[in-house]
Formats: structure tokens, sequence, C-alpha cells
């Protein structure tokens, strides 16, 4: 049975994610930025003459669990804190304690037109009884909504987001409560297949995009480090 109007689709993009994050990197992606142990490969796709090139991100982080990155990527309370190119971001409607939809104004990316975001946004964990730790992710993923109406001059994104981490535990001390920070690892895969729902200069994008996501990402995991530091690990 149901559990709300959206259950189906949640279920849909949630497992269409699963699916593909595992596909290997095939041919026809290009490795556009690396730092550190994080990997950019992004298509180069255009749909009626607008870039809609898909990014996939690797980075992997030592110190956090994945459990973390994800609470922190999808609990609306810290994400002015870390997102640093929206002007604001608001709860519109929670359909259960795991799926929100949230409605967003993104910074103006000179010469497009403003942005804004309306995305339904779940949390999940998925408990794969063989591996020690469970896999965490979240989906944000575009849908229409009666209290996020379309206004002139702002464009709407559609975008279709996923964060998917697994935890490792290195060197696995004895009991599972002597494990340290410096134990754990969360390796993460982020894919972001963002329309920017209106004609924005190809060039212009794709250098803002290869600019502005490895900076998110990069600034977002320094947040989650910081956050968790000297707190309980949240497995
Ligand atoms: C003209 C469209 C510009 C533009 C608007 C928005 C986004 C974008 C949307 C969602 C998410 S998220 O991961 O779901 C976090 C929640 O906000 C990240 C980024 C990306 C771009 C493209 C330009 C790239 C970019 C990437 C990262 C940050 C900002 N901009």
């Amino acid at each position: 049975n149901r559990k709300h109007r959206l259950a189906y689709d949640v279920e849909r993009v949630v497992q269409e994610h699963l699916t593909y994050v595992r596909e290997e990197i095939s041919d026809g992606w290009d490795l556009i930025h690396q730092e550190g142990e994080m990997k950019v490969y992004r298509r180069e796709v255009e749909e009626n003459g607008i870039v809609v090139d898909p990014l996939k991100i690797f980075h992997s982080i030592k110190g956090v669990t994945g459990h973390e990155i994800c609470h922190y990527f999808w609990d609306y309370r810290y994400r002015m804190e870390w997102e640093t190119t929206l002007d604001s971001t608001k709860i519109i409607e929670v359909l259960e304690p795991d799926t929100v939809i949230f409605f967003q104004m993104h910074k103006r990316v000179w010469p497009a037109a403003q942005r804004d975001s309306c995305f339904w946004s779940h949390i999940r964990c998925i408990s794969n009884s063989e591996e020690d730790q469970p896999t965490w992710l979240v989906v944000n993923y575009t849908t229409p909504h009666h209290l996020a109406p379309i206004k002139s001059p702002h464009v709407r994104l559609v975008a279709n987001v996923a964060l998917i981490c697994e935890t490792i535990i290195n060197e696995p001390p004895l009991n599972i409560q002597d494990i340290k920070r410096e134990n754990i690892e969360c390796k993460l895969t982020y894919v972001a297949f963002v329309n920017p729902g209106g004609w924005v200069p190809s060039a212009a994008l794709r250098s803002v995009a290869k600019r502005e996501y490895p900076r998110f990402l990069k600034r977002f995991t320094s947040y989650v480090l910081e956050q968790t530091r000297d707190k309980p690990i949240l497995f």
C-alpha cells in the first residue's frame, strides 16, 4: 500500500540510481578534475541546444561514515552552512520522516537568469546482509508543487541528484565500540543530472559546472568533518 503520493516515484528513482552507481566509468565520460581522492567525470550532452551534461564524482573521506555524510546533506538545518550557491532553501512539504519537498533559490549565475528548484529529497539506509556496513543514500529529484509556482524571471531547474555512500572500516579492532574515526572512511559517488531549465551559453555553463561541483563537494565534506570531529561516530 502507498505511503504517500510520491512513494512510487521515489522507489523508481532510488532503484535507478542504485543500478547505475555500480556501472563502471565507460568511454564517453571525461575526467575533468582530480583533487586528492576526488575524481570528477562529465559527459557532454545537449538537449535542444541546452547543456545537460551528467556529472559523476567519486570521492573518499577519512574520518566520517556514509550515514554522517548523508545526514548533513539531507537535513535542511545545515544546508545554508555548506551550500554557497543558494540564496534560500525551505521545506514546503513533509511527505514522511525521510522524504521532504524543498524549494530553493539559487544564486544567479551570470549571464543566465536566476534559477530556482523544487525537488523531493529522500534519505535511505540500505543494509546488505553480507557486507558489514550499510549503504546510505540521498536523492534530490525535481517535482512540481503548488507552493512553488514558477514565476518569471526565475527559471526552474530540472535536477536529478544522488549521493550514495559506503562506509569502510580499516583495521577493525576486536569490538566495534573501540572503533576510532581514524579507522573509518566514507567512499561516496555523487551523480548530478541538471537541466538548467532554459538556455545558458554552453561554454559559460560548462566552466561554471567544472568549477562549482568540485568546490561544493569539497566544501560540503570539509563541513561534515568539522561538525563530526568530536562527536560519537554515527554508523
Ligand atoms: C544555471 C544552472 C546552474 C546550476 C544550478 C543548480 C545546480 C545544483 C542543483 C542541486 C544540487 S544538490 O546537490 O542537489 C544540493 C542541493 O542544493 C547541486 C547543484 C547546479 C548548477 C550547475 C552550474 C553548476 C553548479 C554546480 C554546483 C553548484 C552550483 N552550480
